[in-house]
């Protein structure tokens, strides 16, 4: 097993009246991209908040490079994290962002930032204030690409970014990354517009890790299957039923099984109709169990 860049152990926060963050572990390694994801509020931000020393857990523990992170200057310079709507001084123009980065990151890359700059069209001059939703989303991406930090992460960095840009954006990280490895974590609700770029996936609900997996070992470990109401019912038996829809006397259910794609072959074997399952589909089913499977 390659070095822990982030290892979280028994991590919880709580506040008066919620438990963000709910006894949850987990491991990201060195020079891998992570997917962070779950629907609004189930804890996301809060966990990153505590891995980037600006939150404290009620309890357990956050480890990133091996060390606490809380004060920790070694650590911090290594970690860029790139928030929605991060704000910046009323008076930086575009080029001040820049330069406070290039003085922050050891691995800053002036040139690539230019570049970026480029085909992002940003101005250099301009007021921060003064740039709309999609450019300041832009500054973040500029940053954390040109910033090479060994743990980046990006925290739905695409508030008002188009279709071209956040294309972009996937590309340039892509080829980046691949020159110059490191750990890049991706929260984001664009799942399937980043699915490919994935390495593993980590997903929260409520607080707590529900599903922790290499992206390969998902791509074939649930599939739907359609048919007739007792057909389905028969193959689904002893099953993990994650999606289980009626339509007149058909039943469309999703089912996970081992990895490897068996369980599509075990249905179309007993003459059922099946389909993959995208990995938004997988996580939409996941985090929404409880109220549509207990129907059948
Ligand atoms: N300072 C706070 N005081 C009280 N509750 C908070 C505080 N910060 C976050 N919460 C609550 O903790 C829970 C988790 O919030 P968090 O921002 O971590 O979710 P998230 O998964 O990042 O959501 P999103 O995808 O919408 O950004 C929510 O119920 C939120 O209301």
């Amino acid at each position: 097993m390659s070095q822990a860049v982030v290892e979280v152990r028994h991590l919880c926060k709580s506040y008066t009246d919620v438990t963000a963050v709910n006894d949850v572990s987990f491991r990201m390694e060195e020079n891998r991209i992570y997917g962070f994801l779950g629907r609004n509020g189930v804890g996301k931000t809060t966990i990153m908040h505590m891995i980037t020393a600006q939150l404290f857990p009620t309890s357990g523990e956050v480890k990133v490079f091996g060390q606490s992170p809380y004060e920790n200057e070694a650590v911090l310079r290594n970690i860029c994290f790139i928030k929605e709507g991060q704000r910046y001084p009323d008076y930086f123009t575009v080029k001040d962002v820049l330069d406070v980065a290039s003085t922050i990151f050891p691995n800053w890359d002036a040139a690539y930032a230019n570049e970026l700059m480029e085909e992002f069209r940003l101005p250099r001059k301009r007021i921060v204030k003064k740039l709309s939703r999609g450019m300041l989303s832009s500054v973040g991406i500029v940053v954390g690409l040109a910033s090479r930090a060994p743990l980046t992460i990006f925290d739905e960095p695409y508030l008002g970014l188009d279709a071209v840009a956040r294309e972009m954006f996937y590309d340039h990280l892509i080829e980046d990354y691949t020159r110059y490895p490191r750990t890049v974590v991706l929260s984001t609700h664009l799942i399937d517009e980043v699915s490919r770029l994935l390495e593993h996936v980590i997903v929260i609900d409520q607080g707590r890790v529900i599903l922790d997996a290499e992206s390969e070992e998902l791509r074939g470990c649930a599939c739907t299957v359609v048919g007739p109401a007792d057909k389905v019912e028969a193959f689904v038996q002893g099953k993990r039923v994650i999606r289980r829809e009626p339509f007149a006397s058909m039943i469309s259910a999703t089912v996970m099984g081992e990895t490897g794609g068996a369980i599509q072959q075990e249905a179309e074997q007993a003459g059922l109709k099946t389909s993959a399952v995208s990995l938004q589909d997988l996580i939409v089913s996941l985090t929404r169990v409880e109220k549509a499977v207990n129907r059948g």
